[in-house]
Parts: C-alpha cells; sequence; structure tokens
C-alpha cells in the first residue's frame, strides 16, 4: 500500500529511568516536505530524531516510515531504508579533498547500498560533478576538507547525504556556528534539496527558520508537540511566547 504520509509517529514515549524526554507525543509529515521543528533546550528534539534514526527505540508508541513500522529496526538498516542524518558537527574526513570525500560516499553506494540493500543503482545516483554543483563548492573541490569554513564543511556533509539518496533528510541545528552568510547558503541548500527530499530540520536560530520554514512549523515542549502552524502562526501563539520564556521569539 502507497502513502503519502513518509513519516507518522503515533503515542510516542521515551521513558530515560523514570524520566520521558517524549511523551505520548504523535507527527506526521506529508512525502515531499520539509518540517522544520523548534522548541526550547530540553524539549525533546534530538531525541526525537534518535528515535527515527533507530539510536534510541520506543518505551511506547510506534514510528513509520513510509507506512511501515520501524520499531525495533537497527539503526543501520533504518539508513539503508532512505533515512538520512545530519549531525550538529560536521563529520568529513577532514584531510581529503572536498571531491574525495564525495566520491568516497558514492563509491560506497555503489558496492554495498545498492548490491545489499535494493537503493538505487548507481546509474540513478547523483554524480560528484553533480553534488559539487548542488552544494556549491565546485571551486574548492580539490581542497582538502580542514581548510573549508564552517559553513562549507556543513554544506559538504549534507552533500555526503544527499549522495547516499535519502528519502528523509534529517539536519540537526545545520546553522549553528555559522556566520550569517554561512547561514543563508545553508538555507538556500535545504530549500533547493527541498524540492526533491523529505526534510526534518532542526533549529534554534530563528531567522533561519523563517528562511527555511515554506511549510509548517512544529513546537515541541516537554517531550510532546505544542502547537504546529505556520511561522507566523506559530510565533504569535500564546503557548508558544510563554514556553520561551515568556518573550516574543525573535
Ligand atoms: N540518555 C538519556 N538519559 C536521561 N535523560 C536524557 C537522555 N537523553 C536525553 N535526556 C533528557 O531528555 C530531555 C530531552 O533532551 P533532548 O536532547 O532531546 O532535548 P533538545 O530539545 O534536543 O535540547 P537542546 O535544544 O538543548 O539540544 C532533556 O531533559 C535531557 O536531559
Amino acid at each position: 500500500m502507497t502513502t503519502s504520509k513518509i513519516l507518522e509517529i503515533e503515542n510516542l514515549t521515551i521513558n530515560f529511568d523514570g524520566f520521558k524526554a517524549l511523551n505520548n507525543l504523535n507527527f506526521s509529515m506529508d512525502t515531499g516536505e520539509l518540517r522544520v521543528i523548534i522548541g526550547p533546550n530540553g524539549a525533546g528534539k534530538t531525541t526525537f530524531l534518535d528515535v527515527i534514526t533507530g539510536k534510541v527505540q520506543p518505551t511506547e508508541g510506534r514510528v513509520l516510515f513510509k507506512g511501515k513500522n520501524i520499531k525495533k529496526t537497527p539503526e543501520y538498516q533504518i539508513a539503508c531504508l532512505g533515512i538520512g542524518r545530519k549531525f550538529q558537527t560536521p563529520r568529513v574526513y577532514l584531510n581529503l579533498t572536498v571531491r574525495e570525500n564525495l566520491d568516497l560516499v558514492c563509491n560506497r553506494n555503489k558496492s554495498v547500498f545498492s548490491t545489499l540493500f535494493n537503493r538505487p543503482a548507481a546509474t540513478e545516483m547523483r554524480t560528484v560533478a553533480e553534488l559539487l554543483e548542488t552544494i556549491g563548492l565546485e571551486a574548492k573541490a580539490d581542497l582538502a576538507a580542514t581548510l573549508l569554513s564552517h559553513g562549507e564543511k556543513q554544506r559538504l556533509e549534507i552533500g555526503m547525504l544527499v549522495a547516499q539518496s535519502p528519502d528523509l533528510l534529517l539536519v540537526d541545528e545545520p546553522a549553528a556556528g555559522l556566520t550569517d552568510e554561512e547561514t543563508e547558503n545553508v538555507g538556500a541548500l535545504l530549500l533547493s534539496l527541498a524540492e526533491s527530499h523529505s526534510i526534518i530540520a532542526i533549529e534554534h536560530d530563528m531567522e533561519f527558520v523563517r528562511q527555511i520554514a515554506n511549510n509548517k512549523v512544529t513546537v515541541l515542549h516537554q517531550g510532546s508537540v505544542l502547537c504546529e502552524g505556520t511561522m507566523d502562526q506559530v510565533q504569535n501563539d500564546p503557548r508558544v511566547i510563554e514556553v520561551y520564556l515568556g518573550q516574543p521569539i525573535t
């Protein structure tokens, strides 16, 4: 059965020794959607991504990816099913050039993903040249990754994820520590990727959220969904203002 929902989360609870980091959380998003998730510190945003990627197992509830329950599926298998995660700190090979970093994931995919797990064939995968163009690093292709700015490293890692043709891309605070210009570049990259991927982005930087939130924003608070809506709607929601320490979110 096909589903237009890429992700459905039902009554999800994560209990860490009596503390509910996620508490009866319900969430769903459509295929092709770019969803931004915000929430104060400790709201459960990272734990939410940890459950989707299989790093943390639900205490209660279930997670459906493309209609399939992925509870108890090991982390590596979830990645192979088509969920890619970008962590806050870039994880690129610093001594390799930009091109070599991309080459590595493209070749790894050819030998492992497509053969073993029936991921897209090599011909369907993006080539290194296409990826370099997508992430805007053609001019720096032969530079060692260690010489890239933080924002460029973020873009390179996003490119390495995209090389694996994920159906759902999870991005944890991609604007953290970036200059305004780099933030805008990463935002533009996510918006262009959103044309062909489903994306969940977790973010604290409200300027960045405004740039990329072209659809719905979900606000987490104390492990549950507090509200959802357009950026304007959530920004003016009294409950959201209250959980952000009584201040309007700026
Ligand atoms: N392994 C764990 N054991 C116990 N408590 C945990 C564990 N992991 C997370 N928590 C707690 O669960 C709550 C949610 O944490 P989480 O990191 O998901 O929040 P967050 O919204 O990502 O926060 P931040 O914005 O500060 O990164 C926090 O109170 C945290 O201390």
